[in-house]
């Protein structure tokens, strides 16, 4: 019988040595949300009726794209039915990590506040690129690893053969891979037993003085900031005035507690212990994950390992399509910073798209992930431009300018212009590697090694520059391999290479909003793509209008809106001077919709149209 939560000993009273701190990882729509619902209602710390599909994933993105964002931590009660601990009340702290590339920081400090983890994988497609990566993560941060196949209710299951992929993979027997349906419950109750008997209990020195490892930080409306902590030494009590180490902000501890899964209070945390706790802070930036918590009084002067502020990877401008909404998208940014430290923006000035901001995102889900929280929560309708890595320009005279937006690459004597490159892992059917090697070759990757993970799958190692692969790249992958490559990626450092800034001329004025810096192989194709696309998307004027692409004062490609007087008037025969007047007011009302690029009217659908995704080599990200 599994423990209730009523006959959970409090707490702060917990004997670390019945404490059990693990994670699930894997590589997205493995099931993880699916195994940790499954656990919830095993050891009844939600009931049957209250359950809903991925319990934990509160967001409304999260559920309507069944993917996890925020990590969360959940504890529950559980007393093994087997082995020498068969009947003892356990308690397990299970903390759901996100998925994606863009937030693996978040899922490295979530997995430093746990001694195990659980590596699902599903077993109709085997392993992937981020169940490597994941992997990789929890042995660096020396967990001890339970292998799982998911879905064996699949058909299309090979539970033997993935079995021996993943025995072969970490080094251990094929029979220690457990074998459950998150979607059934199969083998999920003899998956928490083996978390008792194989994860070790939390370590800490209960006498030193506290210190706690912040691994999730979430904003809500009516609360403030909820902190979730891992106690690693010492202990927190309710009403103590504690301090931020990376910072020395000091704050009183109003509640202190743990999640099952609704918070809970407490009188304290102590060591090995995971739960929240709230300061009344408002802002997720002043309670930053990584950071360590300590008392303000005989407080540790030492923080935990790890700390490291989540740095923006892509830019993006964006305008609110509507130039009377401005003060709203301020002030819905402002919002949505207060639940996410690594979202940052300044307000920027575009000539042709008007005020708004430069964003900075982890990455294109993030991007998007924001978008779409803007457009859908605040209702309001927004203008893109391209996305953009960060570039370090080194001048001849020493200067080194940061870039974030193209249109401010500098125009004096260039030395050298940096690009952040990653470290990219595909994972796929060896069918596919030619198919592999040209898409990377095309991006400008460099291979570091392949190898073979069982027969018929394995993974390369490429060096690839940020700026190729976070547009489309995954969709070019996806779409060469026939959805069977699987992708991962981490920042390593930077590259010079020879990068150029290509702008676009309409009747000779630059267009800001459409400047970009590509490698100067690419620079004529894409001058070429952007003038003819232009061409089609803006109507003919009074006069002939010149589109040019250049680079510097070279111009790259050439097209030609021809002109046209349209005669508004001409339609009118007679002299009936109230019906001039109307057309001549209709066609000031349509003038309205239109933004002035120098003497060029161009329709606000153009600038949407081309700054859009589809051929422009910026396609829409996926998951
Ligand atoms: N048949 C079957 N389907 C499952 C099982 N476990 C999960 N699924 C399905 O697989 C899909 C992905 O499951 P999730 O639990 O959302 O996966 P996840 O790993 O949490 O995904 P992210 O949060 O995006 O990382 C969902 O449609 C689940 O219903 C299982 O054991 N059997």
């Amino acid at each position: 019988m599994p423990a209730t939560p009523s006959n959970v000993p409090e707490p702060s009273r917990t004997d670390p040595a019945l404490i059990r701190n693990f994670c699930i990882i894997a590589h997205i729509d493995h099931g993880k949300s699916t195994l940790a619902d499954r656990m919830l209602q095993l050891t009844g710390v939600v009931e049957q009726r209250q359950m809903r599909a991925q319990y934990l994933d509160r967001m409304d993105i999260e559920r309507e794209r069944g993917i996890t964002i925020k990590s969360q931590a959940v504890r529950m009660p559980w007393a093994p039915t087997e082995g020498g601990d068969s009947g003892t009340a356990h308690i397990l702290n299970m903390i759901d990590t996100p998925g994606h590339v863009d937030f693996t920081y978040e899922v490295s400090r979530s997995l430093a506040a746990c001694e195990g983890c659980v590596l699902l994988v599903d077993a109709a497609q085997g392993i992937e690129a981020q169940t490597l990566a994941n992997l990789y993560l929890a042995m660096e941060n020396e967990l001890t690893i339970i292998p799982v196949l998911n879905k064996i209710d699949l058909p299309a299951a090979q539970p033997e053969k993935f079995a021996a992929e993943l025995a072969h993979l970490i080094g251990c027997d094929v029979e220690d891979v457990l074998k459950v349906s998150a979607k059934t419950g199969e083998g999920v109750d003899r998956l928490l037993d083996e978390v008792v008997k194989l994860v070790p209990p939390p370590v800490g020195v209960k006498e030193a003085p506290a210190r706690a490892m912040i691994f999730d930080s979430v904003y809500d409306a009516y609360r403030g900031v909820v902190t979730y902590v891992k106690v690693v030494d010492g202990k927190l009590n309710k009403r103590e005035r504690i301090k931020m180490l990376s910072t020395g902000a000091t704050h009183e501890l109003l509640e202190i507690g743990a999640s099952s899964p609704e918070m809970t209070p407490s009188d304290g945390l102590a060591v090995g212990e995971v739960g929240y706790l709230i300061t009344g802070v408002k802002d997720v930036r002043q309670s930053k994950v990584g950071d360590t918590i300590t008392l303000l009084h005989k407080g540790a002067t030492e923080a935990l390992p790890g700390y490291s502020d989540p740095k923006p990877m892509v830019f993006s401008g964006l305008y609110p399509l509507d130039g009377s909404d401005y003060p709203e998208l301020r002030d819905a940014l402002d919002k949505l910073q207060l639940n996410d430290a690594a979202l940052v923006y300044e307000p920027e000035t575009s000539a042709a798209l008007g005020f708004g901001f430069r964003v900075g995102f982890l990455g294109l889900l993030h991007l998007e992930v924001i978008r779409e929280r803007l457009e859908r929560e605040f209702g309001l309708a927004l203008i893109a431009t391209a996305p953009n890595v960060v570039y370090r320009v080194v001048m001849e005279d020493g200067e080194e300018p940061i870039v974030t937006n193209p249109s401010e690459f500098p125009t004096g004597k260039i030395a050298e212009v940096y690009e952040p490159v990653v470290r990219a892992t595909l994972l796929a059917p060896s069918e596919f590697i030619g198919a592999i090697m040209e898409l990377c070759q095309t991006r400008r990757g460099s291979l570091l090694g392949m190898d073979y993970l069982s027969e018929d799958r394995v993974e390369l190692r490429y060096t690839l520059p940020l700026a190729e692969i976070v547009f489309d790249f995954f969709d070019a992958l996806k779409s060469k391999t026939r959805g069977y490559a699987s992708l991962d990626y981490e920042p390593t450092s930077e590259q010079s290479a020879a990068l150029v800034k290509v702008d676009i001329l309409l009747h000779g004025d630059k267009v800001d909003a459409f400047s970009a810096i590509v490698h100067k192989d690419k620079a004529y194709a894409y001058g070429v793509r952007m003038a003819s696309k232009l061409r089609e998307l803006i109507p003919r004027q009074q006069f002939e209008v010149p589109i040019q692409a250049a680079i510097g004062s070279r111009v790259i490609a050439r097209e030609t809106v021809r002109a046209i007087r349209k005669d508004v008037l001409a339609k009118c025969y007679g002299g009936d001077i109230s019906r001039k007047r109307k057309l001549l007011e209709k066609q000031k009302e349509g003038k309205k919709r239109m933004k002035v690029v120098g003497r060029v009217e161009v329709p606000q659908e153009a600038f949407i149209a081309a700054l859009s995704s589809d051929d422009s080599g910026e396609s829409k990200p996926k998951k």
